[in-house]
Formats: structure tokens, sequence, C-alpha cells
């Protein structure tokens, strides 16, 4: 099978012959280069029209050159997501170009050909995909028939984060290739002075140079850009040199990247990370997710630099697959979509495959270990000691190599801080948590009461859901929000019923205890109670085949003691639309 493939969501045009016989892709593009300032839609769509038909033309006339007059076996295009005129072009050039071929056309999602040209390449079987390009940042895992957004960003996309500073500095776009360069500089100008041998390399160099504080934003696996955008504005207007500001940007940003990246193999129990997006072209980035792999003994792969910036042919590679599966649109159903998220595409051309690991395969691989092993989370390393009812855990958080040696200490050490006040802070608000025995902030660890007899993401249910809302309801009414609240962090005894179970209820409910609260902190904002609910309504998301059910049952559990403005604002909260 022969695919035509057409991108131009935004910047690219593209397009491009994938043959799936012999693996090979042709790829023909014409960038938009603004001459000031970032993307603007109309000149884009612009750019669109003129350079669609030429990029087409250009893979047509090579295709039938090779292949005849039958070279190409269906037309795929970007439906979405990206900016609506540059889409609307592309769809009509897609079917137009179909109906004169008398070929099906395929409509792919922009963020599945990202990831799915990572899957394609590396030949990995069911990585986690980390998406970072400039109008979007997210984690995807396949479970079920979908990609799942594991985590977001709750605000700009990675690239478009960067391009911003570089826009306020005066810089063309795009911005990201610039601050790599800028950075790699400093880098090897604090390396060179360090050593007087000249620059070290990578991240030796990297590891010697000062770092800026910034903020550093994670919120169980969502995360967000605006706040060091601005500051690292400020920082520019303050007259921080840039190159410097470049660096820590840099360090910060990737940083938060795969931390939530080895949070997502953590909580799925994958053990392969593809990237994709135009700031996977970024050495740091990938030097960094590498290194994070390799620690945890995972398979790392991004595809080369002409596959991950926006392009035609991971368009039509996914095409191929897609219509292999059969998977073509009639043209009265192949409207574009600015918004299309990733978790809406039936996934077809996986059909028939064995389940996912998702959190379920890692769920009973949890159950049939032993239970007091030693474990390891995606930041601490615990270890079960003592018996009975004196049972501890002693929660290490390890040092990590891919970031800056002082961001590392920083974040070791105020999590711990964090962790170990809020555990007890939470207790005393009357929601069950484990005591905490011993604090060592030089080593960043705790010691602290076993509690439960496994995590909630092991055996889903309601009562537990439910019981999980009113701990959380309980915890924002003391002005704490836990910041991490995940399947994972909740740990339950099936067993052991609830002590203030109410005589009218019908059955006691489980115990239900919450745990790592490194990410928490005191607030009263509503909309920081709210990210609570969605990063705990999205772990379930993540990895339950039926989560609504699961999801109601928390809600009412919040609702039952705590604020319904905070429910409002969950709405508005997940509503917001990322994806353009
Ligand atoms: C919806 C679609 O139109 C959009 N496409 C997109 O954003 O283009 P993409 O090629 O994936 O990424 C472009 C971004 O990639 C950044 N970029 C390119 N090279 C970079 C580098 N070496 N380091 C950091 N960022 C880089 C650019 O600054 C720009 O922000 C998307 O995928 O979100
Ligand atoms: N007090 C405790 N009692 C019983 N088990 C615990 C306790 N604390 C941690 N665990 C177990 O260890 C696992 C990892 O602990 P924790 O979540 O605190 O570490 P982490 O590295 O922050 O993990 P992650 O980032 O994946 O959430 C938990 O999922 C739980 O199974
Ligand atoms: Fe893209």
């Amino acid at each position: 099978m022969r695919v035509l493939g057409i991108e131009g969501t935004a910047w690219c045009a593209s397009a491009a012959l994938y043959d799936a016989e012999t693996d090979s892709v042709l790829i023909e593009s014409d960038p938009y280069e603004p001459d000031s300032g970032g993307i603007h839609p109309r000149e884009a769509a612009e750019h669109m029209a003129e350079a669609i038909p030429e990029v087409v033309d250009r893979v047509l006339t090579a295709a039938e050159a090779e292949y005849g007059p039958d070279a190409v076996d269906a037309v795929a295009f970007s439906r979405g997501p990206g900016l609506g005129p540059c889409l609307r072009i592309v769809g009509t050039a897609a079917r137009s170009l179909a109906g004169t071929l008398g070929v099906p056309l395929v409509g792919a999602n922009h963020m599945v050909a990202h990831l799915e040209i990572g899957r394609h390449r590396s030949g990995f079987d069911n990585p986690v995909c980390l998406n970072a390009s400039g109008a979007n940042a997210h984690l995807l895992g396949y479970h079920d028939g979908r990609y799942r957004v594991l985590g977001e960003t709750m605000d700009a996309g990675v690239g478009n984060a960067i391009d911003k500073f570089t826009r306020h500095v005066g810089w063309s776009h795009p911005g990201g290739p610039k601050v790599e360069a800028a950075a790699a500089e400093f880098a090897a100008g604090a390396a060179g002075a360090g050593d007087g041998e000249g620059s070290a390399g990578g991240e030796a160099a990297a590891s010697a140079a000062d770092l800026l504080d910034l903020p550093y934003v994670v919120k169980g696996m969502d995360f967000s850009f605006s706040g060091i955008s601005s500051a690292a504005n400020d920082a520019a207007d303050g007259g921080v040199p840039v190159e410097e500001i470049c660096f820590s940007l840099q360090e910060h940003v990737f940083a938060m990247l795969t931390e939530v990246s080895e949070r997502a193999l953590s909580l799925t129990g994958a053990d392969e990370l593809v990237l994709g997006g135009g700031v996977a072209q970024n050495d740091r980035l990938r030097e960094m997710l590498a290194a994070m792999c390799e620690a945890r003994g995972a398979d790392f792969h991004a595809p080369e630099p002409r596959f991950l910036r926006d392009n035609a042919g991971m368009i039509a590679v996914l095409g191929a697959k897609m219509a292999a599966a059969g998977d073509a649109i009639p043209v009265p159903e192949s409207a574009v979509d600015p918004n299309f998220r990733p978790d809406q595409v039936p996934v077809t051309w996986r059909e028939g495959e064995s389940v996912a690991r998702g959190a379920a395969g890692g769920a009973s691989a949890e159950t049939a270990r032993d239970p007091d092993a030693d474990r390891r989370g995606a930041e601490a390393t615990v270890a079960v000691t003592g018996a009975g009812d004196d049972r501890r855990v002693v929660k290490r958080r390890v040092e990590k190599s891919y970031r800056h040696p002082d961001l590392d200490r920083t974040l070791r050490r105020d999590r711990t801080v964090a962790e170990a006040r809020l555990t007890s802070e939470a207790r005393r608000a009357g929601v069950p948590t484990p005591l905490v025995y011993d604090v060592d902030l030089a080593d960043a660890t705790l010691t602290l009461q076993y509690v439960g007899e496994r995590d909630l993401a092991t055996a889903l249910d309601e009562r537990s859901t439910e019981a999980v809302g009113r701990h959380l309801a309980r915890l924002h009414g003391a002005g704490i929000v836990h910041g991490d609240p995940t399947t994972r962090n909740v740990r339950v005894s099936p067993d052991e019923a609830e002590s203030a179970a109410a005589d009218d209820e019908p059955a006691p409910a489980p115990a239900t205890y919450l745990i790592d609260f490194g990410l928490g902190f005191h607030t009263g904002h509503v909309e920081d109670h709210a990210m609570d609910l969605h990063v705990f309504e999205g772990s379930i998301r993540a990895t339950a085949t039926d989560p609504d059910p699961l999801i109601a049952a928390f809600e009412a559990g919040y609702e039952a003691v705590g604020e319904g403005e905070v429910l409002d604002r969950l709405r508005d909260v997940a509503d917001r639309g990322r994806y353009r």
C-alpha cells in the first residue's frame, strides 16, 4: 500500500508518500516563516493556499514517475487539531485529490500521528508517548482501544511557552532552536570556566552552569508553563543575560516534562517511551529523557528530526495503518476539527492487539508480588520494615541524574518537608494518613507508618473513590491541597471498616488513606482545589475501563462534605480547550 499524506495544521505545508512495502517515506515541505512575531493565522492560511498544491504536486509527480499512474492507494490528511483556516485548505486539497485519483480518503489526528510515527520507527509495542510540540504538550498511553491523555499542559504548549520568551526578547520565530543554541553556549562557557580545559559536552556542561530559580509546576501528571514564561520575561527585563535565562528555562521546562513522563511510566507500568513533536528536536530534552529511561530500565526512542517537527510523513504512515484497517471516511463526514483531541480517536488499527499493560496490567503484577517487597515509585524508593502493627515504610527521594543538581536538591528537600508537614496536618484535619515517625532532610528520607493493604490503583471500586472524594473535601476545608492525588497515592484496606461509618450506611466503607503529600501546599483557592479533583479523575480516566461510575461516586463523596463551587470549577478546568 502507498499513501499520500498532507499536513498543514499551522506552519508547515507538507506532502509525503509512504510506501508500506519498502517502509520508505518521501517528504516535501514548505514552511511558513513569519516576518515578525509569532504565527498569524491569516498569513499561515495564505501560505497553505499557495504551498499545499505545490508540495502535493511535487510528491505526486515523483510517485507517478516511480510507480506509474496507480501510484497512490489512499490520501490521508491532518483533520486537526490546528488552526481552522489552515485545516480547511488541507481538507479541501485532500478531498479533491482523493476524488481525482479515485482512492479512499483518510482523516488523521495530528497528535496521534506524532505518537504513531514514534511507535512505527521504534518498533515498540506499547509505549507511553510524550508529545512535545509547539501548540501542545501531553502524555498519551494506549488503553482499551483509545489513546488516553495521561497528563497535559494546563495552559500553553511547550514550544509556544518557549517562543513567548523569545518574542519578548525580540528574536524571530521559531524561538526553540535559538534558545537551545544560547543555552548550550552558556553551559559550555560555565564548564570551560570551571575546569580550565575548554568546554565539556552535554550533561556535564549543564551540571556546572548556574541555575536561576524559576517556577517549576507539576500537578500529578499535568503541568503548567504560564508562570515560568512570565518569570523568564521578568528576568530579561531585570537585566539577567539572555543566555543564562535560556539555559535555566530549558533546565526547568524539560525537567518538568521528564518528571511527568517518569510518572506516566510508573503509573501505567510501561517500559517504553517515545518522543514526538517539534520541541523533540532539542538535544537537551532528548538527553534528559534518555537518562531517566536508562535509570529505570525503560527503552527510549526519538525518531529522526524530519519526523519530529510537523511533517506529512507521519500523516502518511498513520494513514496507511488506518486505511489497512478499513478506516476511511466518506467526504460528507470529513469536516476538519480545530480542537480534535487524541482521545476522541477510535484506534481501529490496533484492534485485536492483546490488551495493553495499562494500569490494569500493572495492577495484576502488583497484586502478584510480595506486598512488603521494596518498591520504587516515580520519585522515591520505599522499603518496608518491621512486622504486624509496627510495619513502617522508609521512603527516600532519590537523586535524578537527568536534572540540574541544584534543582534536584531543591525539589527533593522541599517535597520531603512538605510531605512530612502536610501528612501530619491532614491527619489533624480528620483525613486518614500515615503517622510520620522520622524525617531526615539531609537524605530526603521519611519514616512513615505502613497503612492500607494495597494501592487503590490495583482494584478500583466506587466505595473507595467515594471515600477519596470525602477525604479531599475535608483536606480542602483545612486549606490544603494534595497536589498528586492519583489512584496510586491512595491506600485501601478492603476488610478494615472505616471507624467513622454511620449507622445508616448499608456497608461500612473500606479504610482509605491518602499518602504521598510531596506536591501538596496550603491554599484556599477554588482553582487549586478543583485541580486536585482534575488530577484524581485523570488518573481514573487514564486507567479504568469504565471510569464514569467511579468518577460519579468520587464527586458524590466530595459533594457530601465539600464546596459545590469546587465541582463547578472542575468543569471549567476540564473543558479548557487546550488543543488549538
Ligand atoms: C497542531 C500543530 O499545528 C502543532 N504543531 C507544531 O507546534 O509544530 P511542531 O513542529 O510540532 O513544533 C514547533 C515548535 O518546535 C519548537 N522547536 C523547534 N526546534 C526546537 C529546538 N531545537 N528546541 C526547542 N524547541 C524547538 C519551535 O520553537 C516551535 O515552538 C502541534 O503539534 O502542536
Ligand atoms: N505509608 C505507606 N504505607 C503503605 N504503603 C506505602 C506507604 N507509602 C508508600 N507506600 C507504597 O509505596 C508506593 C510508592 O510510594 P509514594 O507514592 O509515596 O512514592 P513516589 O515515588 O512518590 O510514587 P509516585 O510518584 O509513583 O506516586 C506507594 O504506591 C505505596 O504502594
Ligand atoms: Fe505538531
